[in-house]
Protein backbone atom coordinates (compact mmCIF):
# COMPACT_ATOMS: atom_id res chain seq x y z
CA UNK A 1 0.00 0.00 0.00
CA UNK A 2 1.10 3.53 -0.91
CA UNK A 3 1.85 5.37 2.36
CA UNK A 4 2.12 9.40 3.62
CA UNK A 5 5.24 8.90 5.81
CA UNK A 6 6.52 11.84 7.85
CA UNK A 7 9.77 11.79 8.60
CA UNK A 8 10.54 14.55 11.05
CA UNK A 9 13.46 15.59 13.54
CA UNK A 10 15.36 18.49 14.21
CA UNK A 11 17.65 20.64 12.08
CA UNK A 12 20.74 19.27 11.01
CA UNK A 13 19.68 15.47 12.06
CA UNK A 14 20.30 14.54 8.12
CA UNK A 15 16.97 14.90 6.82
CA UNK A 16 17.82 16.59 3.83
CA UNK A 17 20.76 13.38 3.21
CA UNK A 18 18.29 10.92 3.81
CA UNK A 19 15.77 12.31 1.13
CA UNK A 20 18.36 12.89 -1.59
CA UNK A 21 19.83 8.48 -0.32
CA UNK A 22 15.39 7.83 -0.94
CA UNK A 23 15.81 9.31 -4.24
CA UNK A 24 19.30 7.94 -5.31
CA UNK A 25 18.28 4.78 -4.24
CA UNK A 26 14.80 4.11 -6.51
CA UNK A 27 16.36 6.29 -9.31
CA UNK A 28 18.98 4.12 -9.59
CA UNK A 29 16.29 0.97 -10.36
CA UNK A 30 14.91 3.13 -12.82
CA UNK A 31 11.68 4.31 -11.02
CA UNK A 32 11.18 8.03 -11.66
CA UNK A 33 10.28 11.21 -8.42
CA UNK A 34 8.91 14.41 -8.42
CA UNK A 35 11.44 15.93 -5.61
CA UNK A 36 9.22 19.13 -4.11
CA UNK A 37 10.31 21.60 -1.47
CA UNK A 38 10.56 25.17 -0.19
CA UNK A 39 12.61 27.39 0.34
CA UNK A 40 15.86 25.50 1.05
CA UNK A 41 18.80 27.27 1.77
CA UNK A 42 21.28 26.64 -1.25
CA UNK A 43 17.70 28.26 -3.25
CA UNK A 44 14.83 28.03 -5.17
CA UNK A 45 14.13 25.10 -6.59
CA UNK A 46 17.40 22.81 -4.85
CA UNK A 47 17.49 20.24 -2.31
CA UNK A 48 20.65 20.44 -0.67
CA UNK A 49 22.20 18.46 2.63
CA UNK A 50 25.02 19.66 4.47
CA UNK A 51 26.97 16.72 3.28
CA UNK A 52 27.38 18.54 -0.02
CA UNK A 53 25.22 17.10 -1.97
CA UNK A 54 22.51 19.00 -3.50
CA UNK A 55 19.44 17.97 -6.48
CA UNK A 56 16.92 20.39 -8.95
CA UNK A 57 13.68 20.03 -7.12
CA UNK A 58 10.43 21.65 -7.96
CA UNK A 59 9.91 24.82 -5.72
CA UNK A 60 6.19 24.11 -3.75
CA UNK A 61 5.54 28.00 -3.27
CA UNK A 62 2.46 29.24 -1.27
CA UNK A 63 -0.71 28.28 -2.70
CA UNK A 64 0.64 25.63 -5.33
CA UNK A 65 -1.61 22.55 -6.07
CA UNK A 66 0.47 20.01 -5.65
CA UNK A 67 -2.06 17.12 -6.06
CA UNK A 68 -3.17 19.03 -9.53
CA UNK A 69 0.94 19.68 -10.46
CA UNK A 70 1.12 15.73 -10.69
CA UNK A 71 -2.09 15.50 -12.28
CA UNK A 72 -1.27 17.73 -14.91
CA UNK A 73 2.45 15.86 -15.28
CA UNK A 74 0.75 12.57 -15.83
CA UNK A 75 -1.95 13.59 -17.94
CA UNK A 76 0.65 14.81 -20.47
CA UNK A 77 2.42 11.40 -20.29
CA UNK A 78 5.09 11.58 -17.47
CA UNK A 79 5.77 8.70 -15.68
CA UNK A 80 5.60 9.26 -11.20
CA UNK A 81 6.53 6.14 -9.30
CA UNK A 82 6.76 8.27 -6.18
CA UNK A 83 7.14 11.90 -4.44
CA UNK A 84 9.70 13.50 -2.02
CA UNK A 85 8.86 16.97 -0.04
CA UNK A 86 11.64 17.98 2.02
CA UNK A 87 10.92 21.57 4.41
CA UNK A 88 7.57 20.05 4.37
CA UNK A 89 7.01 22.20 7.39
CA UNK A 90 6.74 25.27 5.52
CA UNK A 91 4.08 24.01 3.10
CA UNK A 92 0.29 25.01 4.25
CA UNK A 93 -1.93 22.41 5.76
CA UNK A 94 -4.30 22.25 2.45
CA UNK A 95 -0.88 21.17 0.60
CA UNK A 96 -0.34 18.70 3.26
CA UNK A 97 -3.84 17.64 2.50
CA UNK A 98 -2.92 17.54 -0.91
CA UNK A 99 0.04 15.11 -0.69
CA UNK A 100 -2.49 12.81 1.67
CA UNK A 101 -4.68 12.84 -1.82
CA UNK A 102 -1.29 12.03 -3.61
CA UNK A 103 -1.23 9.02 -1.71
CA UNK A 104 -5.02 8.09 -1.26
CA UNK A 105 -6.20 8.58 -5.48
CA UNK A 106 -3.16 8.66 -7.18
CA UNK A 107 -1.69 5.45 -5.55
CA UNK A 108 1.61 7.32 -5.27
CA UNK A 109 4.23 6.88 -1.49
CA UNK A 110 4.92 10.19 -0.48
CA UNK A 111 7.83 10.85 1.70
CA UNK A 112 8.04 14.09 3.81
CA UNK A 113 10.92 15.45 5.23
CA UNK A 114 10.78 18.20 7.87
CA UNK A 115 11.15 19.68 11.43
CA UNK A 116 8.30 19.51 13.90
CA UNK A 117 8.65 22.51 15.71
CA UNK A 118 9.97 26.40 15.68
CA UNK A 119 12.47 28.18 17.38
CA UNK A 120 9.20 28.59 20.29
CA UNK A 121 8.32 24.76 20.34
CA UNK A 122 5.29 25.42 18.47
CA UNK A 123 4.19 23.07 15.83
CA UNK A 124 4.64 24.60 12.08
CA UNK A 125 1.00 24.30 10.53
CA UNK A 126 2.33 21.72 7.62
CA UNK A 127 3.82 19.47 10.94
CA UNK A 128 0.52 19.55 12.80
CA UNK A 129 -1.02 18.14 9.72
CA UNK A 130 1.05 15.95 8.53
CA UNK A 131 1.22 14.53 12.30
CA UNK A 132 -2.52 14.42 11.40
CA UNK A 133 -2.64 12.40 8.38
CA UNK A 134 0.69 10.49 7.91
CA UNK A 135 0.54 6.50 7.47
CA UNK A 136 3.85 6.95 9.75
CA UNK A 137 6.14 8.91 11.63
CA UNK A 138 9.46 7.94 11.70
CA UNK A 139 12.30 10.09 13.48
CA UNK A 140 15.82 10.20 12.22
CA UNK A 141 18.03 7.49 13.52
CA UNK A 142 21.36 9.81 13.66
CA UNK A 143 20.50 12.14 16.29
CA UNK A 144 21.11 15.69 16.47
CA UNK A 145 23.23 16.65 20.01
CA UNK A 146 22.77 19.16 22.59
CA UNK A 147 25.86 20.88 23.69
CA UNK A 148 25.72 18.88 26.87
CA UNK A 149 25.59 15.49 24.98
CA UNK A 150 21.63 14.93 25.38
CA UNK A 151 19.41 14.48 22.35
CA UNK A 152 18.58 17.39 20.76
CA UNK A 153 14.56 17.90 20.45
CA UNK A 154 14.10 21.22 19.78
CA UNK A 155 15.29 24.14 18.16
CA UNK A 156 16.65 27.60 19.29
CA UNK A 157 17.14 30.73 17.24
CA UNK A 158 19.86 32.67 18.28
CA UNK A 159 21.30 35.73 17.54
CA UNK A 160 24.82 36.74 18.47
CA UNK A 161 24.90 33.62 20.29
CA UNK A 162 22.02 34.24 22.34
CA UNK A 163 18.62 32.49 22.04
CA UNK A 164 15.47 34.34 21.01
CA UNK A 165 11.83 33.60 21.47
CA UNK A 166 9.97 36.32 19.54
CA UNK A 167 10.05 36.70 15.90
CA UNK A 168 8.65 35.53 12.85
CA UNK A 169 8.11 32.04 12.63
CA UNK A 170 9.48 31.84 9.08
CA UNK A 171 13.63 32.79 9.04
CA UNK A 172 15.60 30.36 6.87
CA UNK A 173 19.40 30.03 7.96
CA UNK A 174 21.69 27.59 9.17
CA UNK A 175 23.26 26.07 12.66
CA UNK A 176 26.66 27.20 12.99
CA UNK A 177 26.53 30.82 11.31
CA UNK A 178 28.70 34.04 12.24
CA UNK A 179 28.26 35.55 15.76
CA UNK A 180 26.27 38.72 14.19
CA UNK A 181 23.53 36.49 12.46
CA UNK A 182 20.38 35.30 13.21
CA UNK A 183 21.27 31.51 13.34
CA UNK A 184 19.87 28.75 15.13
CA UNK A 185 21.40 25.67 17.65
CA UNK A 186 19.88 22.28 18.58
CA UNK A 187 19.18 21.74 22.08
CA UNK A 188 18.17 19.48 24.60
CA UNK A 189 14.49 20.51 25.94
CA UNK A 190 15.96 21.75 29.35
CA UNK A 191 18.56 23.90 27.83
CA UNK A 192 15.73 25.16 25.43
CA UNK A 193 13.41 25.52 28.90
CA UNK A 194 16.94 27.21 30.34
CA UNK A 195 17.28 29.20 26.90
CA UNK A 196 21.19 28.13 27.60
CA UNK A 197 22.85 27.80 24.58
CA UNK A 198 26.40 26.54 23.74
CA UNK A 199 27.70 30.17 23.70
CA UNK A 200 25.61 30.91 27.09
CA UNK A 201 26.99 27.68 28.79
CA UNK A 202 30.75 28.71 28.46
CA UNK A 203 30.24 32.46 29.07
CA UNK A 204 28.27 30.94 32.75
CA UNK A 205 25.14 32.57 32.06
CA UNK A 206 21.55 31.55 33.04
CA UNK A 207 18.61 34.00 31.79
CA UNK A 208 17.52 35.62 34.86
CA UNK A 209 13.51 34.59 34.31
CA UNK A 210 14.54 30.91 34.75
CA UNK A 211 16.25 30.82 38.16
CA UNK A 212 14.64 29.59 40.80
CA UNK A 213 12.11 31.85 42.68
CA UNK A 214 11.82 31.80 46.20
CA UNK A 215 8.93 30.46 47.53
CA UNK A 216 8.36 32.45 50.66
N1 LIG B 1 31.62 17.40 7.50
C1 LIG B 1 30.71 16.52 7.85
N2 LIG B 1 31.02 15.23 7.97
C2 LIG B 1 30.10 14.31 8.32
N3 LIG B 1 28.81 14.62 8.55
C3 LIG B 1 28.45 15.89 8.44
C4 LIG B 1 29.35 16.92 8.08
N4 LIG B 1 28.68 18.09 8.05
C5 LIG B 1 27.41 17.80 8.38
N5 LIG B 1 27.29 16.48 8.62
C6 LIG B 1 26.09 15.77 9.02
O1 LIG B 1 25.06 16.09 8.14
C7 LIG B 1 23.82 15.97 8.82
C8 LIG B 1 22.95 17.12 8.45
O2 LIG B 1 22.46 16.81 7.23
P1 LIG B 1 21.20 17.51 6.57
O3 LIG B 1 20.62 16.45 5.68
O4 LIG B 1 21.63 18.79 5.96
O5 LIG B 1 20.25 17.77 7.84
P2 LIG B 1 18.76 18.31 7.95
O6 LIG B 1 18.13 18.26 6.58
O7 LIG B 1 18.10 17.39 8.93
O8 LIG B 1 18.87 19.70 8.48
C9 LIG B 1 24.11 15.94 10.30
O9 LIG B 1 23.82 14.62 10.76
C10 LIG B 1 25.58 16.23 10.37
O10 LIG B 1 26.18 15.49 11.39
C1 LIG C 1 13.49 26.32 14.04
C2 LIG C 1 13.11 27.12 12.83
C3 LIG C 1 13.72 26.86 11.62
N1 LIG C 1 13.39 27.58 10.53
C4 LIG C 1 14.05 27.31 9.25
C5 LIG C 1 15.54 27.32 9.26
C6 LIG C 1 15.89 26.42 8.08
O1 LIG C 1 15.87 27.23 6.91
C7 LIG C 1 14.72 25.43 8.04
C8 LIG C 1 15.07 24.08 8.59
O2 LIG C 1 15.94 23.43 7.70
P1 LIG C 1 16.75 22.08 8.06
O3 LIG C 1 17.05 21.52 6.71
O4 LIG C 1 15.85 21.20 8.87
O5 LIG C 1 17.97 22.49 8.81
O6 LIG C 1 13.69 26.00 8.84
C9 LIG C 1 12.41 28.57 10.61
O7 LIG C 1 12.09 29.20 9.61
N2 LIG C 1 11.82 28.83 11.80
C10 LIG C 1 12.13 28.14 12.93
O8 LIG C 1 11.56 28.44 14.00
Amino acid sequence: MPELVFFSGTMDCGKSTLALQIAHNRSARGLQGVIFTRDDRAGEGKLSSRLGLVTDAVEAGPGMDLYGYLVDRMTYGGRIDYVIVDEAQFLAPEQIDQLARIVDDLSLDVFAFGITTDFRTKLFPGSQRLIELADRIEALQVEAMCWCGARATHNARTVGGEMVVEGEQVVVGDVDVPAEEVGYEVLCRRHHRKRMTSAAARAGVLSPDVLPVASD
